[in-house]
């Protein structure tokens, strides 16, 4: 699991550091942790191959320049395009020129045919104490390092980023590699201009800074494995969850289908579907148990409502059963549509674990009063006031339980915003729901899961919803 950190805990942790080791020390760290990376990018023969340093007025572009020195000692042309030459980090830049790197402003002549021509752009215009947008001649430096063919590699946070919520205003430095040091910032775990995320500890260590605390995670595959065990010997379809589909409508069969393809290939004990579409489900799924309606179904451990379901009345009267019942229950689709239009069912739910799964516009239907532009605090400030766990959709999906635990999920592809993958992953999460996860674990296992199959049948060259079943088991031990 990652563990992400505000800025200011960020701070907390780099005090300790910087009180037993002294910055001088930290920075020649962060440098060299730069360096190798750049090194690690640019294969093949290293001398005279040409690099540009972006430095701006504070010490991430004090490691910026000091990573530039120590390429410079390796024989690699080295050039600092400095953005506050009165305020560029004084030791850093005398170290450079010590090792012979050519230092000019950023509004030099020639400036933009050396990043157009460059191999490698080293991005230490803002850190941590960034507040975009960029103002100039930032914003022109990263829109010129973002047209060049070089390698981008980022120091602490690519520039143009937010580093506690990841938003973005303006242009962007888009990263190949971020390496960042210390702790992962959340900002980092929500955007997606950080490239390929390294964390370099540079000898510091959140347990080290007492009251500091995570501020937000991004599942790995060790926590698939720790909170997914596969299924026991003396397992039985009960122990290992059961759980029931209320989707699909005459106008769409195909919800049902796909919501309950997510469920049977998550492994539970047991799937059983409520609905109008029992035919069409089983034809494709001929383990499930199909009945008419919820209430003649039997015991389930777990519901999901909505996908294709409509929002005529007898949608209505289906999500008002459930919503009823005392199992958890993930509210998605057309149920949340539904939800917008009776607040009164979800208040209703008080102390009973429910999941809702909007994408941005349904989340806009449901807390019109939400701003959007921050994702992060969009998600939790809904979990806190709905009292539901919130699993927002997006490039970065994120989830955030009522008491603030939030996940953003780093697997997938933009091959996802694809019709009827969220009815996939409905059913994923509904499945995990019933084997007994909390809600803010089932929906992150379930978007990590989803996420991966993306991934997985994009590799495989395959496209369409139905694509994901085959891709979200998990390989045998
Ligand atoms: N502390 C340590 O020991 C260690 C720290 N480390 C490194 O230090 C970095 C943090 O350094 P930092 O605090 O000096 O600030 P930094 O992020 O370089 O910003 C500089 C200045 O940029 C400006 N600026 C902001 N937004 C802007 C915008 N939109 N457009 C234009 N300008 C903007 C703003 O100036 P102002 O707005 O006040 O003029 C701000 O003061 C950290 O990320 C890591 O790399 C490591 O070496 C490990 C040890
Ligand atoms: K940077």
């Amino acid at each position: 699991m990652i563990h992400a950190y505000t800025a200011e805990s960020i701070r907390s942790i780099e005090q300790v550091s910087l009180d037993r080791d002294g910055q001088a020390t930290l920075m020649r760290r962060a440098a060299a942790a730069v360096a190798e990376q750049v090194l690690v990018a640019l294969p093949g023969p290293l001398p005279g191959r040409r690099v540009v340093v972006l430095v701006g007025p504070g010490n991430n572009g004090g490691d910026a320049l000091l990573a530039g020195a120590l390429l410079r000692r390796r024989g690699l042309a080295v050039t600092a395009v400095l953005t506050a030459p009165d305020r560029t980090h004084a030791v850093a830049l005398a170290e450079f020129r010590r090792r012979a790197g050519r230092v000019l402003a950023a509004d030099s002549r020639g400036v933009a045919g050396l990043i157009s021509g460059a191999d490698a752009i080293v991005d230490g215009l803002v850190g941590l104490s960034a507040r975009p947008p960029l103002r100039s001649p930032m914003d022109a430096l990263v829109t010129a390092a973002n047209e060049s063919a070089a390698v981008r590699v980022a120091v602490d946070l690519p520039s143009g980023v937010d580093p506690a919520t990841g938003t973005v205003d303006g242009p962007v430095f888009a990263a190949d590699v971020t390496v960042t040091f210390g702790a992962v910032k959340t900002g980092l775990l929500v955007t997606d201009a950080a490239g390929q995320l390294i964390c370099d500890p540079i000898g510091m260590d959140p347990a080290d800074a007492p009251g500091v605390g995570v501020d937000a995670v991004a599942l790995t595959e060790g926590d698939l494995d720790r909170w997914l065990p596969g299924p026991g010997t003396t397992d039985d379809k009960y122990s290992g969850g059961l759980v029931g589909i209320v989707a699909g409508s005459p106008g769409y069969p195909g919800a049902a289908v796909l919501c309950t393809g997510g469920a049977v290939r998550t492994r539970p004990g047991m799937v059983r579907y409520a609905g109008a579409q029992g035919g069409a489900v089983l034809a494709r799924w001929p383990e499930v148990v199909a009945s008419e309606t919820p209430d003649g179904a039997g015991r389930v451990q777990a519901w999901v409502v909505g996908p294709g379901l409509g929002t005529d009345d007898r949608a209505m009267e289906l999500l008002r059963f459930v919503l009823g019942e005392d199992v958890p229950v993930l509210v998605d689709a057309d149920a949340l549509t539904l939800l917008a239009q009776h607040p009164d069912l979800l208040a209703g739910r008080a102390g009973r674990p429910t999941v809702l799964t909007p994408h941005e516009r349904e989340f806009a239907r449901i807390f019109p009063e939400i701003d959007l532009a921050d994702r992060l605090r969009a998600a939790r400030s809904a979990a806190a006031t709905s009292g539901a766990t919130v699993l927002l959709k997006g490039h970065r999906t994120v989830v955030a339980a009522p008491d603030g635990t939030t996940a953003v999920n780093r697997s997938g592809s933009s091959w996802l915003a694809s019709a009827g993958s969220g009815d996939v992953l409905s059913g994923v999460i509904g499945s995990l729901l019933a084997t007994g996860l909390e809600p803010w674990q089932a929906a992150a296992a379930g978007a990590f899961l989803h996420g991966r199959a993306g991934e997985r049948a994009q590799a495989a060259g395959l496209a369409g919803a139905s694509a994901l079943w085959d891709f979200l088991g998990r390989p045998a031990a």
